[in-house]
């Protein structure tokens, strides 16, 4: 099936110059600690020495820390209802999150009110899908500086085709120059449940008939859950525990994950940039891979 526009129809400078709404985002201790226990904070060891942080402190929860993958929920208030592109249509059933990509400027405060500007940051007709790239940068409320920017990637299955043309469409606005080995636990069955409690309701990770009409035996993992159990063990396993050493997330989702299934990650160290690989154990099926930079190397190490 393909949801592709007519070539008439498909008018790129119209798409590049349209303005995405703003969005705004607020958040608080208590949404800091629900995201960390739903990408698996303390799903081992409740006093857990690294994590318990992520989820409790004991000077008040104002000092609980924020993992740098909870800036990624940002990006789905402009998402989730899907966006009004001129001339370009597609089928939110077969949507795909395809990659993300991350930058943290400094460490998040444990509540805040955000402002997200969001922008078209990519667009590419690869024939059989269509490749959306969504950048939201987000400013703190009152101060206006700017904390985090995402770009998601979003897989549109059955979009492609729209720029019928020898040369098939591609735009993109930014640069593209942007052995220890880590068990992660297994992902619960319930995993997808308690991490849509972050704020992404897509039912793809809930419901059964929905998953089965999108191509799948049941729902899947939410990628940006996967993602935060990832760049978690990084944390755990490179920065000695700590969240503000991340300064900059790339992922590409290459295959689905179903809750319940083991994930582990693997991770190598080149100069300050952090290659990884996450694979389903029982699969032995790469799901996720990508590099995460950091601002430095802890003495421990
Ligand atoms: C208009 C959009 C509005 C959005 C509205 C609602 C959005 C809601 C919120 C947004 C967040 C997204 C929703 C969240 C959903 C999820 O979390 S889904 C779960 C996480 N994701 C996955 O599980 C996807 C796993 N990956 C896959 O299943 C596959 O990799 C794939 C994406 C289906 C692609 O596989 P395949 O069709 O076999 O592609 P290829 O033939 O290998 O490659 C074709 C070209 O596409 C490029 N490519 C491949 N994979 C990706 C990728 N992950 N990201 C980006 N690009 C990809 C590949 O390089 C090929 O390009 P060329 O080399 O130029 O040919």
């Amino acid at each position: 099936m393909s949801m592709a526009t007519s070539d008439s129809e498909f008018n790129p400078d119209l798409l590049l110059a349209h303005k995405l709404p703003e969005t705004r985002s607020t958040y608080n201790e208590r949404d800091v600690a629900i995201y960390a226990l739903g990408v698996g904070a303390c799903g081992q060891d409740a006093v857990d020495s690294v994590e318990l942080k992520f989820v409790y402190h004991e000077n008040g929860q104002e000092h609980v820390q924020v993992l740098p993958t909870f800036v990624s929920l940002f990006s789905l208030g402009s998402l989730t209802d899907g966006l009004d592109l001129p001339g370009f249509k597609y089928d939110p059933s077969l949507l795909l999150h395809g990659q993300q990509y991350i930058e943290v400027y400094r460490p998040l405060p444990s509540k805040a009110s955000l402002i997200n500007k969001v922008s078209l940051a990519g667009l590419q007709d690869k024939g059989k899908a269509a490749i959306l790239e969504i950048e939201t940068r987000s400013y703190e409320q009152g101060s206006d500086e700017l904390l985090c920017m995402n770009r998601t990637t979003v897989f549109l299955r059955g979009a492609g085709g729209f720029s019928n043309s020898s040369q098939p469409f591609s735009y993109k606005n930014y640069p593209s120059n942007q052995g220890l080995a880590v068990k992660i636990p297994q992902t619960q069955p319930s995993a997808a449940l308690l991490y849509r409690l972050s704020g992404d309701y897509n039912p793809l990770h809930s419901d059964p008939n929905v998953a089965k009409r999108a191509g799948f035996p049941r729902p899947i993992l939410h990628g940006l859950c996967t993602l935060g159990f990832a760049i978690k063990a990084i944390i755990k396993c490179i920065c000695n525990g700590d969240p503000s050493a991340v300064k900059t997330i790339s992922g590409r989702f290459l295959a689905t994950v179903f809750p319940g299934e083991t994930l582990i990650t693997e991770m190598w160290l080149q100069g300050l940039r952090v290659i990884y690989q996450t694979k389903v154990k029982e699969r032995n099926k790469a799901v996720l891979s990508g590099y995460v930079d950091i601002r430095g190397l802890s003495s421990s190490l």
